[in-house]
């Protein structure tokens, strides 16, 4: 009986081969090798200064490492920008915003890739911008100057401009940072529904570590440059894991959907009872829901 021949297995999204990265002669990443398989989540996690948005920066082709990052088989330094940018599309966590700029043209920014050089905009790329905006909740912003947004706003219009490009990896630095507890969660469940829907790879870095252990299927843990720990969720987020690297105490529980990691306060002082305060009502104090008002 004859075997089988081998299936080849697709290339995957991301591949990292001894990434070295070294900003003013500094060695910030010391020697990374990581796999994204194409459709995954990984969330690289780590204390202020790992590297984390450096790795993100590296993967989309915005710090020289031609040999050591390839995008879905092809090294990086053989796409040309045009062709990186239908591939990889990045959320970085303070892009520069132009002045004066609308959040339509921002957002039309996102398919550069697909307008000729000296051509103008199709219809299909108007449709697909409008259609990002509405899924993000910015369709009454079209006019508005970037400028004038909240921070949450502007962060949603960011991430509105790596959708419209339409590439099947995303890059998220730190994608939630100045949204509310709502909008995280809109934000990342529309990224999720991406991920099924469209294939999309999701290569993130988060600091809230229990929203990103919700939704990661992989989790990286970067400390000085280079990984120290992978695995799921459970594996990589742990009490001892998080102590060492981060110098943090937390606990750990489990959660509907991911470990939830809480920080704790390490030495609470011995605190006299505090003394009764006038007027110190025993429920908050809730303002009239006007909009049962009738
Ligand atoms: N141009 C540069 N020259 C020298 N050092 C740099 C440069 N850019 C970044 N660094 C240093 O590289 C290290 C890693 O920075 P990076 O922004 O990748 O960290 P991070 O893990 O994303 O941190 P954070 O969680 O604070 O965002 C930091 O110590 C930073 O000061």
């Amino acid at each position: 009986m004859s075997t089988p021949a081998p299936t080849s297995l697709p290339a995957p999204a991301v591949d990292l081969r001894d990434l070295r990265i070294s900003l003013d002669g500094a060695p910030i990443l010391t020697g990374v090798d990581l796999t994204v398989a194409t459709g995954e989540w990984v969330t690289v996690i780590g204390p202020n200064g790992a590297g984390k948005s450096t790795l993100l920066r590296a993967v989309g082709g915005l710090l020289p490492a031609p040999d050591a990052v390839r995008l879905f088989g092809t090294p990086i330094g053989e796409l040309r920008r045009r062709e990186r940018a239908r591939v990889v599309a990045t959320v970085a966590q303070s892009p520069v915003v132009p002045s004066g700029m609308a959040v339509l043209d921002y957002v039309l920014l996102g398919r550069t890739p697909y307008i000729p050089p000296l051509g103008r905009e199709s219809a299909d790329d108007l449709a697909t911008v409008h259609e990002v905006l509405d899924r993000l909740d910015l369709a009454g912003f079209h006019a508005r100057e970037l400028a004038t947004l909240s921070g949450g706003e502007r962060q949603r219009v960011f991430l509105a401009r790596a959708l419209a490009q339409g590439a099947t990896l995303l890059l998220l630095d730190e994608p939630t940072s100045a949204l509310d507890i709502g909008h995280q969660q809109e934000v990342l469940e529309l990224v999720d529904q991406l991920r099924r829907t469209h294939g999309l790879t999701v290569l993130a870095t988060m600091h809230d570590l229990s929203i990103a252990g919700e939704y990661a299927d992989r989790m990286v843990l970067l400390a000085d440059g280079r990984i120290v720990a992978t695995g799921t969720p459970e594996q990589v987020l742990t009490e001892d894991l998080l102590a060492r690297h981060y110098r943090a105490h937390v606990r750990v529980i489990p959660g509907p959907h991911g470990p939830l990691v809480l920080p704790t306060r390490p030495n609470r002082p011995n605190r006299p009872n505090r003394p009764n305060r006038p007027n110190r009502a025993d429920h908050a104090v809730v303002a009239p829901d006007k909009s049962r008002e009738t």
